[in-house]
């Protein structure tokens, strides 16, 4: 795996910055250039365009002869050597060589952005004017409003995505903006013919074929010589002359009832915040300071916030300062980015830089701070650091999301897993270190029990995986909610069975044997 996301993003538009300044000299030059043609049509104009002369008469007088020379001869030199020097080539070569060849995203970067924006619509509920609008989010940070161009462009990629409902909702977004624009003479960068031919498209592929027929002809009244319109009239005619009126009446019934918008899965559900914060029997109880005995840990014990009993979910507050965060990003930044360059010998470069999250493991001789984190993390969890994995650091890109699943190996169903190794056993406990905040969206989610984390930065998720008897806790499933705007980065230690018995008992039971009454023994509550 790749490391890019947002981080990737920031490095382009410095770049980015420079090229638009380039851009915007070049339109200036070629406006000058322009207004001297311009002037040279205009001074012979106004020479011999004048009503009722004679020209033989005009170049008669010596100053008149003279215009007409300069005209011929140095005017048009200039004029001449503007029309050779070609703005354009140079432009192109200054703008491609800001750029580099590393910066050059492609279609598969706009897929990954258009499929960004279908997974938070669908997430978060979001419907397309807001998105069009600018109120996509509710956060400082806003979007402007999107032109009949941009929503189209959207609607095409979601239909070649295969999102054809999304599609539709998004080219009627762009054809009522295009009605817009003929009303009020804006300039129109999109066809009406090619927004409706995604349409009809789209139409198809969600089975409302009478709808796709009437598009389709809409297309041939607007132009008769657009792309096979003439064949897709009469592919649909046949189709819909082998269907039954029911079959008809019935799928166009169908498609006009839009598809709801959110997702109504528990995942999704939670992401947007209709879960609770912790266990409804930890309401009026939520930390207590933990020490474990420990000398290092006396002047400042670690605040252990009880999110939920069986299995033990914790958020722990103020674990790391910031400047470790930075370290470990810079760290993992270092790592990572030789993962990004161009494939050497070919003029390609990875695919869909700026989809989803990428992520790296990093060993102890990364960097001091990551030894420095393993040790920080192996006193507060209090477990054995010797079996734990090294320390996964990963950055969302735009929609980045992790879909629910278990960090844990071992299911009743599979009892053998083969990546339980024989000297480490199965990942015990997930201590997962928010090293972000996050604008909004990229909550953790615990489907099973209606829990939603929301990342803190300095603030580390730590639960664990499997039962006493060892076997994993299907309670434990999980998510990572799309990144809605913002970004998160977070580490994630994954801390092996073995040698954890000082303090994580195992035993015939599978529940906690240390809790009593949903709160652990012998710690009083702080608030
Ligand atoms: O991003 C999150 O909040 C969860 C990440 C996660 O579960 C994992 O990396 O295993
Ligand atoms: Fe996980």
């Amino acid at each position: 795996e790749v490391f890019t996301a947002m981080d990737d993003i920031q490095a382009l538009l410095g770049d980015e910055r420079k090229v638009v300044g380039v851009l915007k000299d070049l339109v200036k030059a070629e406006k000058q250039k322009m207004e001297f043609i311009e002037k040279y049509i205009d001074d012979f104009s106004s020479l011999f365009d004048q009503p009722e002369v004679n020209s033989d008469k005009v170049v008669a007088h010596p100053v008149n002869a003279f215009l007409l020379v300069k005209h011929l001869s140095s005017d048009w030199q200039r004029v001449r050597h503007l029309l050779m020097t070609n703005l354009g080539v140079i432009g192109v070569e200054q703008v491609e060589h800001l750029r580099g060849s590393s910066n050059l995203l492609g279609e598969e970067d706009m897929k990954g952005a258009v499929e960004a924006i279908v997974r938070l619509q669908h997430t978060y509920s979001i419907d397309e004017e807001s998105v069009a609008n600018g109120r996509m989010t509710r956060t400082s940070v806003t979007s402007p409003k999107l032109t009949t161009l941009d929503c189209y462009l959207l609607g095409l990629n979601q239909a070649q995505l295969g999102f054809h409902d999304y599609a539709i909702r998004w080219l009627e977004v762009s054809l009522k903006r295009f009605e817009e624009d003929e009303r009020n003479n804006q300039p129109l960068f999109v066809s009406k013919a090619n927004i409706l031919d995604w349409l009809q498209h789209s139409t198809y592929h969600r089975g409302n074929v009478s709808h796709a027929l009437a598009v389709s002809e809409q297309i041939k009244s607007i132009d008769p010589d657009f792309a096979n319109v003439q064949a897709n009239i009469g592919f649909y005619q046949q189709v819909l002359s082998e269907m039954t009126p029911e079959a008809v009446a019935a799928v166009e019934k169908a498609d006009s009832l839009r598809p709801k918008l959110a997702g109504d899965g528990k995942y999704e559900s939670l992401c947007r915040g209709e879960g609770v914060l912790r266990t409804e029997a930890l309401k009026n109880q939520r930390c207590y300071l933990e020490t474990y005995g420990n000398p290092a840990l006396l002047l400042q014990p670690v605040k252990y916030e009880v999110i939920h009993v069986n299995p033990d979910i914790f958020m722990l507050h103020d674990v790391v300062f910031d400047s470790q965060i930075e370290r470990i990003k810079a760290a993992a930044r270092k790592d990572l980015r030789r993962a990004m360059v161009v494939i050497p010998g070919t003029d390609q470069h990875e695919a869909a830089r700026i989809r989803i999250s990428k992520s790296a493991f990093l060993k102890e001789s990364a960097d001091p701070v990551i030894p420095e984190m393993n040790a920080r993390i192996g006193l507060i969890t209090n477990l054995n650091m010797e079996v734990a994995e090294d320390l996964q650091i990963a950055n969302y890109g735009i929609g980045g999301h992790y879909d629910p699943h278990y960090d844990h190996f071992r299911t009743k169903f599979d009892i053998n897993h083969h990546q339980i190794d024989a000297k480490w056993g199965d990942r015990i406990a997930t201590f997962l270190l928010y090293m972000t905040d996050v604008d909004a969206g990229g909550a953790t989610v615990f489907p099973r029990l209606n829990l939603t984390l929301y990342p803190v930065k300095g603030s580390a998720a730590f639960w664990f995986n499997l039962h006493r008897d060892g076997l994993g806790d299907e309670n434990t499933l999980h998510a990572g909610c799309p990144v809605l705007s913002g970004t998160k980065w977070i580490s994630n230690k994954w801390i092996r069975e073995k040698w954890q018995d000082r303090t994580r008992p195992c035993g015939p039971q599978p529940d906690s044997p240390e809790w009593e009454n949903g709160w652990p023994k012998d710690k009083p509550v702080i608030e």
